[in-house]
């Protein structure tokens, strides 16, 4: 069971790039948003992969001495935050595998193998070991088992998968990119000096200075060998489906998923949700940071003032420990305060990204009542979430989701707010302009079989 969503993991590598390992630190730091569970680095030097990973943030995870030995031109590394499998060691990421016959080879993964259960069966049955009970090992196995060069055995194991990957696979001094035949999760790769990067997100190409990137597309497949870069694909491409949560919320706002930059779809969210909006309200505020674009978009089409009605405290992260029972009878909020002269006396519209359980949104709302605030209107960013995700984000039943139990005025009054709206999911595929967008858990519009998982659905 989850508290609040929760990011997924991040992937970035380096090819042909000096101190590739440290230009992956930096890269894996700017991906951190994306998961605070573990992180790790596989550097490879003359055919050798070598590996640092561990639990926690990547800057914990890395000391400089311990960068240091990483050699090599060529890295991948991994920010995690499980979906499948549990958080236990063997299942950090990248996971390697050493072989005398086959060399070594080294895996990251961002998303979910939907048919991972029938293929960990097929793969132990041939004779597989499992380190561990991660879906993303799957990946590793079957480029094993598979016959022919690496380049051939990683095509040949992409074409197995069903689901949402991103993945970037690393050996003989070469390095693979591919992204799944929807492109659920993102991938962008990027020149750099003499070499390239890839990166989930291209905000991590940003610190480093470079503002030209290319989307790997859906099904499509990318080879580092000789000092170049090939582009073809292993499978051809279905309708392409962005996973929606990536722009409502996992990414960050300075990324371009294909084309579009997250903070102009979550600014264009706010303008619908404006549209149309017949309340009477003195300001609007977004929750920190993820709906503040949003809460400017609604801001500039309502004509009603932006306010910081919301602080938020940084420093609060997954491992903070819950405050005892007596400070909070006392009121002590560790994670977000109001801003009292932002709010008191007024009629406030407050924008929210989502809502997944809702006990951000009825805290909020609470903490601006107490502050003052004289009506509040709670305005979604997304659709109503009613259903599990199955492709790499944290939402694995029904039942945890508010949207599936209750309808929007049921919402509404355990909110404890004076009105509430969402957006539809036709609206959210509008804000998305020309990217095509993946909405199931929304509208249970799922792009892929589900295999096994379609279960969870029909129980
Ligand atoms: O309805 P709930 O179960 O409370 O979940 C919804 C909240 O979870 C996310 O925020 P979160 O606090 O995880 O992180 P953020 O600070 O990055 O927005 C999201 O932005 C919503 O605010
Ligand atoms: N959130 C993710 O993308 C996780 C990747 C993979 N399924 C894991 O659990 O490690
Ligand atoms: S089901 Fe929802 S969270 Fe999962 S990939 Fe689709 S849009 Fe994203
Ligand atoms: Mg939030």
């Amino acid at each position: 069971m989850f508290d609040e969503l929760h990011e997924e993991c991040g992937v970035f590598g380096c090819y042909h790039i000096p101190d590739a390992a440290s230009m992956t630190y930096y890269g894996l730091h700017s991906l951190q948003h994306r998961g605070q569970e573990a992180s790790g680095i596989a550097a490879e030097h003359d055919g050798e992969i070598t590996v640092l990973k561990g639990r926690g943030l990547t800057v914990d995870v890395f000391r400089k001495p311990e960068l240091a030995s990483l050699e090599g031109v060529n890295a991948i590394g991994h920010v995690r935050y499980s979906t499948a499998g549990g958080a236990e060691a063997a299942n950090i990421q990248p996971i390697v595998s050493h072989s005398s016959r086959l060399g070594d080879v080294a895996v990251a993964h961002n998303g979910q193998i939907v048919n991972e259960k029938e293929l960990r069966r097929e793969l132990e049955e041939k004779g597989a070991i499992f380190q561990g009970t991660s879906d993303s090992e799957v990946i590793l196995h079957l480029i094993r088992m598979e016959e022919g060069t690496l380049e051939e055995r990683v095509k040949k194991a992409a074409a197995r998968l069903e689901g949402a990957f991103a993945v970037l696979v690393e050996g003989e001094g070469k390095l693979f990119a591919f992204r799944d035949t929807h492109g659920l999760r993102p991938l962008s790769t990027a020149r750099f000096q003499d070499g390239w990067m890839v990166s989930s997100e291209t905000c991590a190409f940003e610190v480093m200075g470079i503002y030209d990137s290319e989307t790997v597309p859906a099904g499509g497949f990318c080879t580092f060998e000789d000092g170049i870069l090939r582009r073809s694909s292993y499978r051809e491409a279905d309708a392409p489906r962005v996973c929606a949560m990536e722009y409502i919320y996992f990414a960050r706002p300075d990324s371009v998923i294909e084309d579009v930059n997250v903070h102009k779809f979550r600014k264009e969210t706010g303008r619908i949700l404006a549209t149309g909006d017949d309340v009477q309200a003195d300001v609007v505020i977004g929750v920190p940071d993820s709906s503040l674009s949003a809460a400017i978009g609604y801001s500039e089409a309502s004509g009603l003032p932006f306010e910081t009605g919301l602080v938020k405290n940084r420093y609060v992260g997954r491992t903070f420990i819950q405050p005892t029972q007596e400070m909070r009878d006392r009121g002590v909020r560790m994670k977000l305060s109001p801003v009292k002269e932002a709010v008191e006396g007024k009629s406030v519209i407050m924008i929210d990204d989502s809502i997944v359980r809702g006990t951000t949104s009825r805290r909020i709302v609470r903490l601006l009542r107490e502050a003052g605030a004289r009506e509040i209107h709670v305005r979604i960013a997304s659709p109503v979430l009613k259903l599990p995700c199955f492709y790499g984000v944290d939402i694995s039943t029904k039942e945890e989701l508010i949207g599936h139990r209750m309808t929007v005025e049921e919402i509404r009054e355990y909110l404890e707010a004076d009105s509430l709206r969402f957006m539809t999911p036709e609206q959210l595929r509008f804000a998305a302009g020309t990217a095509g967008l993946c909405t199931a858990c929304f509208d249970g519009s799922y792009c892929t079989d589900l295999y096994s998982y379609s279960e969870v659905l029909s129980n």
